[in-house]
């Protein structure tokens, strides 16, 4: 089989459904960037990147050196070209509009810039999320300014979203609205490889993925599901059951994208002020639309992460996403 790169693959999309170049442009600018960070991340120690800055972020999370050099990498990269309108970043407080690209600039990209920064310091994968939303018409003209609520759509408006996930192997997934396609870094060539086409979330499963040290913090309904997959054969479930938690949503995103499984990020009641731990704008959602158009499914317990429509630029949200049977059971338990 003939060697398909992201750039080939972006032109054959371009031609077959009329996919537009700037977003093909924004793609590629992305995936460069996320090469970059990947080779800042792989340095470790050797590039004094590892441990904190001992500053904070709008979520109050003290940050690592490498979250705020990611950001820096991709707020560099699409600073330029004419193809964004604006940025938003889990690092960053408010939305960015870059200087002199609106009207041109036709997309807003919100990310993650290194997903999973607990695992950063003891060389466990970590990723970058990203979202892709059209920049509403006219909006700087009407306001005179592309503040966050431009960014306020919902799951999906979403015109592409994926990852890169820095493991031991560097993958780019993507989706572009009909498909989920998985890109491999080859790193003498330096390009980004298809090597997984059309991936699929298989509908049954019996590996599930949620943070046990909180049990006792969750909602009844969560407690019911977990024990019910803790009681295997024996329980209700009639079926065992595996776990995996790794920390990094981007990682068991991606062990659910190429095996099947379930991750849960409940609300607990650590913080009832809360509705849950992650982001809806630049991890839920992107992570949303690659799982339901891989055939899963996404909730917040309620309703369809996709559906919700955003208040806040850092708002966060309940997330249950991956086989359909097990999102729909843990979705029913919630209905009461
Ligand atoms: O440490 P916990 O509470 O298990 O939470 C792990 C979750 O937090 C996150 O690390 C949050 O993302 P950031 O690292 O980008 O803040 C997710 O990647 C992961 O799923
Ligand atoms: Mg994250
Ligand atoms: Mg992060």
């Amino acid at each position: 089989m003939s060697r398909v790169s992201l750039s080939r693959y972006l032109i054959e999309q371009t031609r077959s459904h009329n996919t537009p170049a700037d977003l093909r442009f924004l793609i590629e600018v992305v995936a460069r960037a996320c090469k970059e960070i990947n080779h800042a991340v792989s340095k470790g120690a050797l590039g004094g990147v590892l441990g904190s800055m001992g500053t904070e972020n709008v979520q109050g999370e003290v940050q690592k050196k490498l979250d705020v050099i990611s950001n820096e990498i991709l707020l560099e990269a699409n600073e330029w070209g004419g193809h964004l309108a604006g940025m938003a970043s889990e690092e960053m407080d408010n939305a960015y509009q870059i200087p002199g690209q609106y009207p041109k600039g036709a997309y807003l990209l919100v990310f993650d810039p290194l997903d999973g920064s607990s695992n950063i310091d003891v060389n466990v994968s970590v990723g970058t999320i990203f979202s892709v939303l059209r920049c509403p018409d006219k909006y700087v003209e009407q306001t005179g300014s592309l503040d966050e609520k431009a960014f306020l759509q919902p799951g999906t408006e979403q015109v592409a979203a994926g990852y890169a996930i820095y493991g031991p192997q560097t993958m780019l997934i993507l989706t572009l609205g009909d498909s989920v396609m998985g890109f491999t870094l080859d790193r003498e060539m330096g390009s980004f490889v298809l090597t997984h086409e059309n991936m699929k979330v298989p509908t049954s499963t019996a590996e599930f993925a949620i943070n046990m040290s909180n049990q006792r913090h969750w909602e009844e309904p969560v407690k019911r599901y977990v024990s019910e997959l803790l009681a295997g054969e024996e329980g209700p479930l009639e079926k065992n059951y595996n776990m995996r938690w790794i920390a990094s949503m981007v990682a068991d995103v991606h062990r659910i994208l190429t095996r099947g499984g379930l991750f849960m990020y409940p609300r607990d009641a650590r913080e009832p002020e809360k509705p849950g731990k992650l982001r809806l704008m630049y991890e839920a959602n992107p992570m949303s639309m690659l799982i339901e158009q891989a055939g899963g499914a996404a909730t917040n317990g309620s309703q369809r992460i996709l559906d919700i429509q955003p208040e806040s630029l850092h708002q966060r949200v309940a997330v249950f996403l991956g086989s359909k049977e097990e999102v729909e059971r843990v979705t029913g338990y919630h209905q009461g």
